[in-house]
């Protein structure tokens, strides 16, 4: 059977419940993923189109924080992947502080084509599509603009490993970056929170070392199509499976971070 149903979404950028249409499409087309059918790759959502699966591949994948902690390997294929952390700031969570997020990511042949996040307790929905623009509810999301440190807040996570050399380096890059005059520092329990603070403008970088490509696929598309970067720690392009990050408003603000980080090694998603 061809199927010619669209699971299209309107230009100005996917809500869960458009991703509920794509996800009902998947649900409406069983034989689509049972034969390896694939969404149209040239466009994320697309026709739910029928072509033969190559080499009978099945077709969507799933990478997910908890699949992971259970010993799933985390390798990004050209399949359409989803790239899910379902609670973000699970620390926050317990205490019932209130900073905690759903992350779905959605990569196809390797490119983050869009991403959502969900900002529980504030009910706030931050999407981005892949040439399509940034919004928090519907609203357009911009990134600061800045490029001076000492104008800046700079955002950043402490990572999972506590031993004292982690933290010495963790501190140290801190004390780095106050000394070199950043307006602020500030932890606060969830990655992608944060990096949506940076694409919606109420923060101007972001860097860490220890955090997943679960914390970054939503983000990653969100600041791109709010005008901001997202690149390694080297300073070179963003890897997403090096559990390390640097994002900023500007090219200049990020480099004047990631020249200012010593590195924390926390391996990579794809080799653990
Ligand atoms: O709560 P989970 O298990 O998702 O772990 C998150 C940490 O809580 C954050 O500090 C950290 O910044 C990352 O967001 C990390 O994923
Ligand atoms: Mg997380």
């Amino acid at each position: 059977m061809h199927r010619t149903d669209v699971c299209s979404v309107p230009a100005q950028g996917p809500t869960l419940s458009e991703l509920g249409t794509v996800q009902t499409c998947a649900e409406h087309c069983p034989e689509c993923f049972r034969s390896g059918l694939f969404f149209d790759p040239e466009n994320a959502f697309g026709r739910c189109k029928q072509w033969p699966a190559p080499q009978g591949r099945a077709c969507r994948r799933f990478i997910a924080e908890e699949a992971a902690a259970s010993g799933a390997k985390c390798v990004l294929t050209h399949n359409p992947t989803w790239i899910i952390d379902p609670i973000d700031g699970t620390c926050n969570f317990v205490h019932r502080f209130p900073t905690v997020a759903v992350s779905i990511g959605f990569a196809v042949r390797q490119e983050l084509e869009f991403g959502v996040i969900y900002h529980c307790t504030e009910e706030r929905l931050y999407t981005g599509r892949r040439g399509r623009g940034a919004f928090c509810n519907g609203q357009r999301l911009r990134v600061s603009g800045e490029t001076d440190l000492s104008k800046a807040l700079v955002l950043t996570e402490i990572g999972p490993k506590r031993d004292p050399a982690t933290l010495k380096l963790f501190l140290s890059n801190m004390e780095r970056l106050l000394h070199a005059k950043a307006h602020g520092v500030r932890v606060i329990g969830s990655s992608t929170l944060a990096l949506c603070h940076l694409a919606s403008g109420a923060a101007d970088a972001y860097y860490q070392f220890g955090l997943h490509c679960w914390d970054l696929a939503a983000a990653t598309v969100i600041i791109r199509e709010a005008g901001g970067i997202v690149i390694d720690t080297s300073g070179g392009p963003l890897d997403l499976m090096a559990c390390r990050v640097v994002a900023a408003s500007t090219r200049e603000m990020a480099m004047l971070i990631a020249q200012a980080l010593q590195t924390i090694n926390y391996g990579r998603d794809d080799e653990k």
